[in-house]
Protein backbone atom coordinates (compact mmCIF):
# COMPACT_ATOMS: atom_id res chain seq x y z
CA UNK A 1 0.00 0.00 0.00
CA UNK A 2 1.36 3.48 -0.78
CA UNK A 3 -0.37 5.99 2.14
CA UNK A 4 -0.37 9.43 1.72
CA UNK A 5 -0.39 11.86 4.38
CA UNK A 6 -1.91 15.52 4.59
CA UNK A 7 0.38 17.98 6.17
CA UNK A 8 -0.98 18.82 9.51
CA UNK A 9 -0.05 14.81 9.91
CA UNK A 10 3.18 15.29 8.42
CA UNK A 11 4.23 18.72 10.15
CA UNK A 12 3.38 16.20 13.44
CA UNK A 13 5.45 13.63 12.79
CA UNK A 14 7.99 16.08 12.27
CA UNK A 15 7.99 17.89 15.24
CA UNK A 16 8.08 14.36 17.21
CA UNK A 17 11.14 13.05 15.45
CA UNK A 18 13.04 16.81 15.43
CA UNK A 19 12.67 16.58 19.29
CA UNK A 20 14.52 13.42 19.14
CA UNK A 21 17.69 13.99 16.55
CA UNK A 22 19.70 17.23 16.48
CA UNK A 23 19.08 20.26 15.40
CA UNK A 24 19.22 20.30 11.08
CA UNK A 25 19.24 16.61 11.21
CA UNK A 26 16.30 16.19 9.19
CA UNK A 27 17.00 18.75 6.41
CA UNK A 28 20.40 16.96 6.03
CA UNK A 29 18.71 13.68 5.39
CA UNK A 30 16.31 15.20 3.16
CA UNK A 31 19.11 17.20 1.05
CA UNK A 32 21.32 14.36 0.96
CA UNK A 33 18.53 12.32 -0.59
CA UNK A 34 17.64 15.25 -3.14
CA UNK A 35 21.25 15.54 -4.06
CA UNK A 36 21.34 11.43 -4.69
CA UNK A 37 18.80 12.41 -7.10
CA UNK A 38 19.95 15.18 -9.25
CA UNK A 39 23.44 12.95 -9.44
CA UNK A 40 21.50 10.81 -10.63
CA UNK A 41 19.76 12.48 -13.23
CA UNK A 42 22.83 14.39 -14.29
CA UNK A 43 24.99 11.08 -14.73
CA UNK A 44 28.26 13.40 -14.40
CA UNK A 45 28.19 15.80 -11.79
CA UNK A 46 31.54 17.53 -12.71
CA UNK A 47 30.97 20.42 -14.66
CA UNK A 48 27.29 19.93 -14.73
CA UNK A 49 25.01 23.43 -15.02
CA UNK A 50 22.69 23.58 -12.03
CA UNK A 51 20.26 26.43 -11.15
CA UNK A 52 18.21 26.34 -7.80
CA UNK A 53 15.41 28.33 -7.44
CA UNK A 54 15.19 29.21 -3.76
CA UNK A 55 11.85 30.21 -1.52
CA UNK A 56 12.11 31.98 1.43
CA UNK A 57 11.04 28.67 3.93
CA UNK A 58 12.76 25.56 4.42
CA UNK A 59 11.90 23.98 1.14
CA UNK A 60 14.36 26.94 -0.02
CA UNK A 61 16.78 25.45 2.55
CA UNK A 62 16.62 21.68 1.74
CA UNK A 63 17.71 23.25 -2.16
CA UNK A 64 20.78 24.98 -0.87
CA UNK A 65 22.24 22.48 1.21
CA UNK A 66 21.20 20.13 -2.04
CA UNK A 67 23.19 22.66 -4.51
CA UNK A 68 26.35 22.34 -1.43
CA UNK A 69 26.59 19.17 -1.92
CA UNK A 70 26.32 19.09 -5.81
CA UNK A 71 29.21 22.10 -5.56
CA UNK A 72 31.34 20.26 -3.42
CA UNK A 73 31.60 17.62 -6.62
CA UNK A 74 32.46 20.28 -8.97
CA UNK A 75 29.28 21.31 -10.15
CA UNK A 76 28.42 24.96 -11.10
CA UNK A 77 25.83 25.98 -9.04
CA UNK A 78 23.83 28.79 -8.81
CA UNK A 79 21.14 30.11 -6.35
CA UNK A 80 18.16 32.32 -7.80
CA UNK A 81 16.95 34.00 -4.77
CA UNK A 82 13.43 34.54 -4.83
CA UNK A 83 13.62 37.00 -2.01
CA UNK A 84 17.10 38.34 -1.07
CA UNK A 85 15.50 39.25 2.48
CA UNK A 86 14.06 36.24 3.66
CA UNK A 87 16.27 33.18 2.90
CA UNK A 88 17.37 30.15 4.75
CA UNK A 89 20.68 31.88 6.20
CA UNK A 90 22.58 29.07 7.68
CA UNK A 91 21.86 27.02 4.77
CA UNK A 92 23.00 29.74 2.05
CA UNK A 93 26.03 29.97 4.13
CA UNK A 94 26.84 26.27 3.61
CA UNK A 95 26.49 26.64 0.02
CA UNK A 96 28.55 29.62 -0.24
CA UNK A 97 31.27 28.14 1.33
CA UNK A 98 30.93 25.30 -1.13
CA UNK A 99 31.51 27.27 -3.62
CA UNK A 100 27.83 28.17 -4.81
CA UNK A 101 26.93 31.48 -6.20
CA UNK A 102 24.03 33.83 -6.14
CA UNK A 103 22.46 34.60 -9.51
CA UNK A 104 22.61 38.53 -10.41
CA UNK A 105 19.95 37.14 -12.86
CA UNK A 106 18.06 34.25 -12.68
CA UNK A 107 17.07 34.15 -16.47
CA UNK A 108 20.73 34.82 -17.31
CA UNK A 109 21.42 31.66 -15.02
CA UNK A 110 18.93 29.52 -16.40
CA UNK A 111 19.98 30.08 -20.27
CA UNK A 112 22.49 27.18 -19.93
CA UNK A 113 21.17 24.64 -16.85
CA UNK A 114 21.56 21.36 -16.86
CA UNK A 115 19.19 20.43 -13.74
CA UNK A 116 16.97 23.16 -12.18
CA UNK A 117 15.96 22.59 -8.39
CA UNK A 118 12.53 24.13 -7.66
CA UNK A 119 12.88 25.07 -4.07
CA UNK A 120 10.70 27.81 -4.02
CA UNK A 121 8.03 26.43 -1.59
CA UNK A 122 6.94 22.99 0.12
CA UNK A 123 4.32 21.99 2.38
CA UNK A 124 4.29 25.25 4.03
CA UNK A 125 3.04 26.75 0.44
CA UNK A 126 -0.55 28.33 0.58
CA UNK A 127 -2.16 28.98 -3.25
CA UNK A 128 -0.21 29.01 -6.54
CA UNK A 129 3.10 30.64 -7.57
CA UNK A 130 3.37 34.41 -6.65
CA UNK A 131 3.95 36.54 -9.28
CA UNK A 132 7.64 37.44 -8.45
CA UNK A 133 8.18 33.91 -8.92
CA UNK A 134 6.40 33.29 -12.42
CA UNK A 135 9.06 34.55 -14.95
CA UNK A 136 12.01 33.05 -13.72
CA UNK A 137 9.83 29.15 -13.50
CA UNK A 138 8.65 29.77 -16.71
CA UNK A 139 12.25 30.59 -18.08
CA UNK A 140 13.11 27.36 -16.48
CA UNK A 141 10.06 25.45 -17.94
CA UNK A 142 11.64 26.89 -21.42
CA UNK A 143 14.97 26.02 -20.46
CA UNK A 144 16.64 22.41 -21.97
CA UNK A 145 16.90 21.63 -17.97
CA UNK A 146 15.74 18.62 -16.14
CA UNK A 147 13.68 19.64 -13.21
CA UNK A 148 13.50 18.35 -10.15
CA UNK A 149 10.71 20.02 -7.55
CA UNK A 150 11.78 19.97 -3.87
CA UNK A 151 9.20 17.87 -1.85
CA UNK A 152 6.52 19.16 -4.03
CA UNK A 153 6.16 21.31 -7.18
CA UNK A 154 6.06 25.11 -6.56
CA UNK A 155 2.10 25.87 -6.50
CA UNK A 156 1.00 22.77 -6.05
CA UNK A 157 -1.72 22.70 -3.03
CA UNK A 158 -0.33 19.37 -0.77
CA UNK A 159 -3.23 18.41 0.66
CA UNK A 160 -5.47 18.34 -2.47
CA UNK A 161 -3.52 18.31 -5.75
CA UNK A 162 -5.34 21.80 -6.74
CA UNK A 163 -3.50 24.55 -8.53
CA UNK A 164 -4.23 28.17 -8.19
CA UNK A 165 -3.18 29.63 -11.14
CA UNK A 166 0.59 28.54 -11.92
CA UNK A 167 2.71 26.05 -10.85
CA UNK A 168 6.13 24.06 -11.55
CA UNK A 169 6.26 21.15 -14.06
CA UNK A 170 8.56 18.79 -12.80
CA UNK A 171 9.86 16.05 -14.79
CA UNK A 172 11.04 14.42 -11.46
CA UNK A 173 9.81 15.60 -7.48
CA UNK A 174 11.79 14.17 -4.72
CA UNK A 175 9.52 14.19 -1.77
CA UNK A 176 10.62 13.45 2.03
CA UNK A 177 9.38 11.17 4.45
CA UNK A 178 5.95 9.99 3.08
CA UNK A 179 3.92 10.40 0.20
CA UNK A 180 1.38 13.94 0.42
CA UNK A 181 -1.95 13.65 -1.25
CA UNK A 182 -1.34 16.18 -4.04
CA UNK A 183 1.86 14.18 -5.61
CA UNK A 184 -0.91 11.44 -5.98
CA UNK A 185 -4.32 13.25 -7.42
CA UNK A 186 -4.55 15.88 -10.46
CA UNK A 187 -4.22 18.16 -11.24
CA UNK A 188 -1.17 18.03 -8.94
CA UNK A 189 -0.13 14.22 -9.69
CA UNK A 190 1.03 15.26 -13.32
CA UNK A 191 2.84 18.73 -12.34
CA UNK A 192 4.50 16.12 -10.25
CA UNK A 193 6.28 13.60 -12.69
CA UNK A 194 7.97 10.98 -11.70
CA UNK A 195 7.87 11.28 -7.66
CA UNK A 196 11.13 9.99 -5.58
CA UNK A 197 10.38 9.32 -2.07
CA UNK A 198 13.28 9.50 0.28
CA UNK A 199 13.10 8.31 3.79
CA UNK A 200 14.11 11.01 6.69
CA UNK A 201 13.03 8.75 9.44
CA UNK A 202 9.50 9.39 9.52
CA UNK A 203 7.72 6.67 10.84
CA UNK A 204 3.66 7.16 10.51
CA UNK A 205 1.01 4.25 10.68
CA UNK A 206 -1.66 3.68 7.91
CA UNK A 207 -4.10 4.84 9.99
CA UNK A 208 -3.10 8.14 9.93
CA UNK A 209 -3.03 8.30 6.38
CA UNK A 210 -5.28 10.40 4.25
CA UNK A 211 -5.30 8.82 1.04
CA UNK A 212 -3.99 5.25 -0.24
CA UNK A 213 -2.93 3.50 -3.15
CA UNK A 214 -3.28 -0.08 -3.71
CA UNK A 215 -0.14 -1.53 -5.39
CA UNK A 216 -0.24 -5.58 -6.87
CA UNK A 217 0.12 -7.12 -3.90
CA UNK A 218 -2.63 -5.77 -2.29
CA UNK A 219 -4.63 -6.64 -5.25
CA UNK A 220 -3.95 -9.91 -5.32
CA UNK A 221 -4.77 -10.58 -1.49
CA UNK A 222 -7.85 -9.06 -2.16
CA UNK A 223 -9.23 -10.85 -5.44
CA UNK A 224 -11.48 -13.49 -4.98
CA UNK A 225 -10.31 -16.91 -5.93
CA UNK A 226 -12.64 -20.22 -6.05
CA UNK A 227 -11.70 -22.95 -3.79
CA UNK A 228 -12.47 -26.56 -4.23
CA UNK A 229 -15.79 -26.07 -2.61
CA UNK A 230 -17.30 -23.50 -4.87
CA UNK A 231 -19.99 -23.42 -7.74
CA UNK A 232 -21.51 -20.39 -9.33
CA UNK A 233 -23.78 -19.52 -6.44
CA UNK A 234 -21.02 -18.99 -3.62
CA UNK A 235 -18.80 -17.50 -6.43
CA UNK A 236 -21.68 -14.85 -6.56
CA UNK A 237 -24.13 -13.94 -9.48
CA UNK A 238 -24.04 -10.23 -11.04
CA UNK A 239 -27.27 -8.75 -11.84
CA UNK A 240 -26.95 -5.84 -14.92
CA UNK A 241 -29.76 -3.52 -15.08
CA UNK A 242 -28.28 -1.32 -18.16
CA UNK A 243 -28.86 -1.06 -21.71
CA UNK A 244 -32.24 0.49 -23.95
CA UNK A 245 -33.40 0.29 -27.44
CA UNK A 246 -31.06 3.01 -27.72
CA UNK A 247 -27.89 2.11 -26.31
CA UNK A 248 -27.47 -1.63 -26.75
CA UNK A 249 -23.92 -1.45 -26.76
CA UNK A 250 -23.78 0.01 -22.75
CA UNK A 251 -25.79 -3.66 -21.48
CA UNK A 252 -22.97 -5.52 -23.32
CA UNK A 253 -19.83 -3.58 -22.59
CA UNK A 254 -20.85 -3.82 -18.40
CA UNK A 255 -21.84 -8.02 -19.04
CA UNK A 256 -18.53 -7.90 -20.65
CA UNK A 257 -17.09 -6.51 -17.53
CA UNK A 258 -18.99 -8.23 -14.85
CA UNK A 259 -18.38 -11.96 -16.62
CA UNK A 260 -14.33 -11.10 -16.04
CA UNK A 261 -14.98 -9.69 -12.65
CA UNK A 262 -14.57 -13.19 -10.88
CA UNK A 263 -18.66 -13.92 -10.37
CA UNK A 264 -20.25 -17.23 -10.73
CA UNK A 265 -22.93 -15.68 -13.16
CA UNK A 266 -23.95 -12.93 -14.57
CA UNK A 267 -27.68 -12.38 -15.22
CA UNK A 268 -28.45 -9.40 -17.66
CA UNK A 269 -32.22 -7.89 -17.14
CA UNK A 270 -33.67 -5.66 -20.07
CA UNK A 271 -34.25 -4.25 -23.19
CA UNK A 272 -31.08 -5.65 -25.03
CA UNK A 273 -31.31 -9.33 -24.14
CA UNK A 274 -30.98 -10.10 -27.51
CA UNK A 275 -27.64 -8.26 -28.58
CA UNK A 276 -26.23 -9.32 -24.94
CA UNK A 277 -26.74 -12.98 -25.80
CA UNK A 278 -25.84 -13.20 -29.28
CA UNK A 279 -22.45 -11.57 -28.19
CA UNK A 280 -22.08 -13.47 -24.76
CA UNK A 281 -24.26 -16.46 -24.61
CA UNK A 282 -23.18 -17.28 -20.84
CA UNK A 283 -25.20 -14.55 -19.81
CA UNK A 284 -29.19 -15.41 -17.72
CA UNK A 285 -31.26 -12.93 -19.46
CA UNK A 286 -34.60 -12.25 -18.36
CA UNK A 287 -36.37 -9.12 -19.94
CA UNK A 288 -39.14 -8.31 -16.50
CA UNK A 289 -38.50 -6.62 -13.21
CA UNK A 290 -35.08 -6.95 -11.60
CA UNK A 291 -37.36 -7.93 -8.51
CA UNK A 292 -38.43 -11.06 -10.23
CA UNK A 293 -35.35 -12.78 -11.86
CA UNK A 294 -33.61 -14.73 -9.74
CA UNK A 295 -31.35 -14.80 -7.18
CA UNK A 296 -28.43 -12.46 -7.42
CA UNK A 297 -25.59 -11.25 -4.86
CA UNK A 298 -24.96 -7.58 -5.90
CA UNK A 299 -26.37 -5.39 -9.01
CA UNK A 300 -24.96 -2.90 -11.53
CA UNK A 301 -27.69 -0.47 -12.56
CA UNK A 302 -27.56 2.36 -14.79
CA UNK A 303 -25.22 2.07 -18.62
CA UNK A 304 -27.48 3.07 -21.11
CA UNK A 305 -30.74 3.26 -19.20
CA UNK A 306 -31.47 6.45 -21.35
CA UNK A 307 -34.56 7.65 -19.33
CA UNK A 308 -36.03 4.59 -18.58
CA UNK A 309 -36.14 4.47 -14.59
CA UNK A 310 -38.18 1.60 -14.14
CA UNK A 311 -35.59 -1.14 -12.97
CA UNK A 312 -33.99 1.39 -10.58
CA UNK A 313 -36.42 1.22 -8.00
CA UNK A 314 -36.44 -3.00 -7.48
CA UNK A 315 -32.47 -2.91 -7.41
CA UNK A 316 -32.26 0.33 -4.79
CA UNK A 317 -34.56 -1.53 -2.41
CA UNK A 318 -33.06 -5.11 -2.86
CA UNK A 319 -30.98 -6.47 0.25
CA UNK A 320 -27.21 -6.79 -1.79
CA UNK A 321 -24.80 -4.71 -2.71
CA UNK A 322 -25.81 -2.27 -5.72
CA UNK A 323 -23.21 -0.16 -8.01
CA UNK A 324 -25.06 3.03 -9.63
CA UNK A 325 -23.86 4.48 -12.89
CA UNK A 326 -24.45 6.44 -15.55
CA UNK A 327 -27.77 6.90 -16.17
CA UNK A 328 -28.77 5.80 -12.63
CA UNK A 329 -27.25 8.20 -11.12
CA UNK A 330 -29.63 10.42 -12.52
CA UNK A 331 -32.36 8.63 -12.00
CA UNK A 332 -31.84 7.38 -9.05
CA UNK A 333 -34.51 8.48 -6.36
CA UNK A 334 -30.99 10.05 -3.61
CA UNK A 335 -33.07 9.08 -0.38
CA UNK A 336 -33.74 5.69 -1.96
CA UNK A 337 -30.02 5.73 -2.01
CA UNK A 338 -29.25 7.42 1.45
CA UNK A 339 -31.94 4.85 3.13
CA UNK A 340 -30.07 2.02 2.10
CA UNK A 341 -28.65 -0.73 4.56
CA UNK A 342 -26.25 -2.79 2.33
CA UNK A 343 -23.34 -1.50 0.74
CA UNK A 344 -23.76 0.80 -2.06
CA UNK A 345 -21.18 1.94 -4.79
CA UNK A 346 -21.80 5.15 -6.86
CA UNK A 347 -19.45 5.30 -10.01
CA UNK A 348 -19.87 9.03 -11.67
CA UNK A 349 -17.22 10.91 -13.62
CA UNK A 350 -16.73 14.54 -12.97
CA UNK A 351 -19.53 15.63 -15.71
CA UNK A 352 -21.96 13.19 -13.33
CA UNK A 353 -20.45 13.86 -10.13
CA UNK A 354 -20.51 18.27 -10.67
CA UNK A 355 -24.30 17.68 -11.32
CA UNK A 356 -25.13 15.66 -8.39
CA UNK A 357 -23.30 18.17 -6.62
CA UNK A 358 -25.21 21.09 -8.54
CA UNK A 359 -21.35 22.59 -9.18
CA UNK A 360 -19.32 22.94 -12.40
CA UNK A 361 -17.57 20.04 -13.85
CA UNK A 362 -14.39 22.52 -13.61
CA UNK A 363 -14.45 22.71 -9.84
CA UNK A 364 -14.75 19.13 -9.33
CA UNK A 365 -11.81 18.26 -11.63
CA UNK A 366 -9.57 20.84 -9.36
CA UNK A 367 -10.32 19.40 -6.66
CA UNK A 368 -11.67 15.90 -7.26
CA UNK A 369 -10.31 14.25 -3.18
CA UNK A 370 -13.05 16.99 -1.45
CA UNK A 371 -15.88 16.26 -4.63
CA UNK A 372 -15.44 12.36 -3.87
CA UNK A 373 -15.89 12.81 -0.47
CA UNK A 374 -18.74 15.46 -0.20
CA UNK A 375 -20.73 12.63 -2.54
CA UNK A 376 -19.54 10.02 0.02
CA UNK A 377 -21.05 12.10 2.47
CA UNK A 378 -24.39 13.14 0.74
CA UNK A 379 -25.21 10.14 -0.25
CA UNK A 380 -23.86 7.25 2.72
CA UNK A 381 -22.51 5.48 -0.02
CA UNK A 382 -19.04 4.37 -1.30
CA UNK A 383 -18.23 6.66 -4.31
CA UNK A 384 -15.62 6.01 -7.48
CA UNK A 385 -15.12 9.33 -8.54
CA UNK A 386 -13.66 8.46 -12.34
CA UNK A 387 -11.22 10.39 -14.72
CA UNK A 388 -7.88 11.07 -14.96
CA UNK A 389 -7.17 10.16 -11.28
CA UNK A 390 -9.86 7.59 -10.09
CA UNK A 391 -10.78 7.98 -6.40
CA UNK A 392 -12.84 6.40 -4.29
CA UNK A 393 -14.15 7.52 -0.40
CA UNK A 394 -16.48 5.38 1.11
CA UNK A 395 -19.39 5.93 3.06
CA UNK A 396 -20.77 4.67 6.49
CA UNK A 397 -19.54 1.65 7.62
CA UNK A 398 -16.55 0.00 5.54
CA UNK A 399 -14.29 2.76 4.58
CA UNK A 400 -15.90 5.86 6.28
CA UNK A 401 -13.67 8.21 7.68
CA UNK A 402 -10.80 9.70 5.80
CA UNK A 403 -8.53 7.36 4.30
CA UNK A 404 -9.78 7.51 0.58
CA UNK A 405 -8.08 5.23 -2.41
CA UNK A 406 -6.02 6.94 -5.88
CA UNK A 407 -5.77 4.58 -8.59
CA UNK A 408 -2.55 4.25 -9.95
CA UNK A 409 -3.11 2.54 -12.88
CA UNK A 410 -4.77 3.42 -16.26
CA UNK A 411 -4.14 5.49 -19.35
CA UNK A 412 -5.82 8.37 -21.01
CA UNK A 413 -6.01 6.28 -23.56
CA UNK A 414 -9.37 4.67 -21.35
CA UNK A 415 -11.14 8.25 -22.07
CA UNK A 416 -13.44 6.38 -24.91
CA UNK A 417 -16.65 5.93 -24.70
CA UNK A 418 -18.24 2.36 -23.30
CA UNK A 419 -15.00 2.01 -20.97
CA UNK A 420 -17.20 3.32 -17.83
CA UNK A 421 -19.46 0.63 -18.82
CA UNK A 422 -17.15 -2.10 -18.67
CA UNK A 423 -16.05 -0.94 -15.14
CA UNK A 424 -19.15 -0.50 -13.60
CA UNK A 425 -19.18 -4.79 -14.82
CA UNK A 426 -16.54 -5.80 -13.22
CA UNK A 427 -16.75 -3.60 -9.75
CA UNK A 428 -20.40 -5.36 -9.54
CA UNK A 429 -19.16 -8.84 -10.19
CA UNK A 430 -16.24 -8.15 -7.26
CA UNK A 431 -19.06 -7.09 -5.00
CA UNK A 432 -21.28 -9.97 -5.87
CA UNK A 433 -17.66 -12.05 -5.05
CA UNK A 434 -18.34 -10.39 -1.64
CA UNK A 435 -15.74 -7.41 -1.84
CA UNK A 436 -16.99 -4.31 0.36
CA UNK A 437 -17.67 -1.33 -1.84
CA UNK A 438 -14.60 0.15 -0.81
CA UNK A 439 -12.39 -2.49 -2.44
CA UNK A 440 -14.46 -3.45 -5.44
CA UNK A 441 -14.21 0.27 -6.46
CA UNK A 442 -10.39 -0.01 -5.91
CA UNK A 443 -9.67 -3.03 -7.37
CA UNK A 444 -12.02 -2.87 -9.94
CA UNK A 445 -10.42 0.56 -11.15
CA UNK A 446 -7.04 -0.73 -10.73
CA UNK A 447 -7.32 -3.77 -13.15
CA UNK A 448 -9.50 -2.31 -15.58
CA UNK A 449 -6.51 0.88 -16.06
CA UNK A 450 -3.77 -2.31 -16.14
CA UNK A 451 -6.35 -4.02 -18.44
CA UNK A 452 -6.23 -0.81 -20.44
CA UNK A 453 -2.21 -0.16 -20.37
CA UNK A 454 -1.64 -3.94 -21.47
CA UNK A 455 -4.01 -4.01 -24.24
CA UNK A 456 -3.14 -0.42 -25.43
CA UNK A 457 0.47 -0.69 -25.38
CA UNK A 458 0.47 3.10 -25.59
CA UNK A 459 -2.01 2.89 -28.65
CA UNK A 460 -5.72 3.63 -28.92
CA UNK A 461 -7.87 1.03 -27.12
CA UNK A 462 -12.11 0.36 -27.12
CA UNK A 463 -14.12 -0.55 -24.63
CA UNK A 464 -14.21 -4.20 -25.84
CA UNK A 465 -10.63 -4.11 -25.47
CA UNK A 466 -10.18 -2.91 -22.22
CA UNK A 467 -12.64 -5.81 -21.26
CA UNK A 468 -10.31 -8.66 -23.11
CA UNK A 469 -7.53 -7.18 -21.17
CA UNK A 470 -9.19 -8.09 -17.84
CA UNK A 471 -8.01 -11.49 -17.78
CA UNK A 472 -4.03 -11.12 -18.19
CA UNK A 473 -4.19 -7.97 -15.88
CA UNK A 474 -5.54 -10.41 -13.17
CA UNK A 475 -3.24 -12.41 -13.84
CA UNK A 476 -0.02 -10.22 -13.51
CA UNK A 477 -1.55 -9.19 -10.18
CA UNK A 478 -1.72 -12.66 -9.37
CA UNK A 479 1.98 -13.58 -10.27
CA UNK A 480 3.25 -9.83 -9.31
CA UNK A 481 4.39 -9.37 -12.97
N1 LIG B 1 9.76 20.40 8.81
C1 LIG B 1 10.77 19.54 8.64
O1 LIG B 1 11.20 18.89 9.54
C2 LIG B 1 11.39 19.36 7.35
C3 LIG B 1 10.98 20.13 6.28
N2 LIG B 1 11.57 20.02 5.13
C4 LIG B 1 11.32 20.97 4.08
O2 LIG B 1 10.66 22.10 4.56
C5 LIG B 1 9.54 22.41 3.76
C6 LIG B 1 8.55 23.17 4.52
O3 LIG B 1 9.21 24.34 4.92
P1 LIG B 1 8.42 25.61 5.48
O4 LIG B 1 7.53 25.19 6.57
O5 LIG B 1 9.44 26.61 5.82
O6 LIG B 1 7.54 26.04 4.28
P2 LIG B 1 7.93 26.23 2.72
O7 LIG B 1 7.30 25.13 1.98
O8 LIG B 1 9.34 26.48 2.52
O9 LIG B 1 7.08 27.53 2.36
C7 LIG B 1 6.93 28.60 3.25
C8 LIG B 1 7.52 29.85 2.67
O10 LIG B 1 7.09 30.01 1.34
C9 LIG B 1 6.36 31.22 1.19
N3 LIG B 1 5.18 30.91 0.37
C10 LIG B 1 3.99 30.43 0.76
N4 LIG B 1 3.19 30.22 -0.29
C11 LIG B 1 3.88 30.60 -1.39
C12 LIG B 1 3.57 30.61 -2.76
N5 LIG B 1 2.38 30.21 -3.22
N6 LIG B 1 4.52 31.05 -3.63
C13 LIG B 1 5.72 31.46 -3.15
N7 LIG B 1 6.06 31.47 -1.85
C14 LIG B 1 5.15 31.04 -0.97
C15 LIG B 1 6.05 31.67 2.58
O11 LIG B 1 6.10 33.03 2.59
P3 LIG B 1 5.04 33.95 3.39
O12 LIG B 1 3.69 33.35 3.18
O13 LIG B 1 5.49 33.93 4.78
O14 LIG B 1 5.19 35.27 2.72
C16 LIG B 1 7.11 31.01 3.44
O15 LIG B 1 8.24 31.84 3.60
C17 LIG B 1 9.09 21.07 3.26
O16 LIG B 1 8.28 21.14 2.12
C18 LIG B 1 10.42 20.40 3.00
O17 LIG B 1 10.93 20.80 1.75
C19 LIG B 1 12.65 19.08 4.92
O18 LIG B 1 13.85 19.79 5.12
C20 LIG B 1 12.57 17.90 5.84
C21 LIG B 1 12.46 18.34 7.22
N1 LIG C 1 -7.82 11.41 -18.89
C1 LIG C 1 -8.01 10.18 -18.42
N2 LIG C 1 -6.96 9.45 -17.96
C2 LIG C 1 -7.15 8.19 -17.49
N3 LIG C 1 -8.37 7.59 -17.44
C3 LIG C 1 -9.44 8.26 -17.87
C4 LIG C 1 -9.33 9.60 -18.37
N4 LIG C 1 -10.56 10.00 -18.71
C5 LIG C 1 -11.40 8.99 -18.43
N5 LIG C 1 -10.73 7.93 -17.91
C6 LIG C 1 -11.29 6.65 -17.50
O1 LIG C 1 -12.06 6.13 -18.57
C7 LIG C 1 -13.27 5.57 -18.11
C8 LIG C 1 -14.42 6.38 -18.73
O2 LIG C 1 -15.60 6.14 -18.08
P1 LIG C 1 -16.91 7.01 -18.39
O3 LIG C 1 -16.60 8.44 -18.29
O4 LIG C 1 -17.99 6.46 -17.55
O5 LIG C 1 -17.16 6.68 -19.92
P2 LIG C 1 -18.39 5.95 -20.64
O6 LIG C 1 -19.61 6.52 -19.99
O7 LIG C 1 -18.26 6.32 -22.07
O8 LIG C 1 -18.24 4.50 -20.41
C9 LIG C 1 -13.20 5.62 -16.59
O9 LIG C 1 -12.63 4.44 -16.10
C10 LIG C 1 -12.24 6.78 -16.35
O10 LIG C 1 -11.57 6.70 -15.11
K1 LIG D 1 9.16 22.86 -4.29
Amino acid sequence: MRTAYSVDTVRTAERALMARLPEGALMQRAAAGLAVVCAELLGKVYGARVVLLVGSGDNGGDALYAGARLARRGAGVTAVLLDSERVHRVGLAAFLSAGGRVAESGERALAGADLVVDGIVGIGGRGGLRAAALPVVRAALESRAVVVSVDLPSGVDADTGQVAGEAVRADVTVTFGVYKPGLLVDPGREYAGAVRLVDIGLELGRGEGDLEALQHGDVARLLPEPTGESDKYRRGVVGIVAGSARYPGAAVLAVAGALRGGAGAVRYVGPAAGAVVSRFPETLVSEGAPGKAGRVQAWVAGPGLGDDASGLADVLGAEVPVLIDADGLRLADPEAVRGRAAPTLLTPHAGEAAALLGVAREEVEAERLAAVRELADRFSATVLLKGSTTLVAGGRGEGAGRLARVNSTGTAWLATAGSGDVLSGLCGSLLAAGLGALDAGSVGAYLHGLAARRVSGGAPVVAQDVAGGIAGAWGDVRHGL
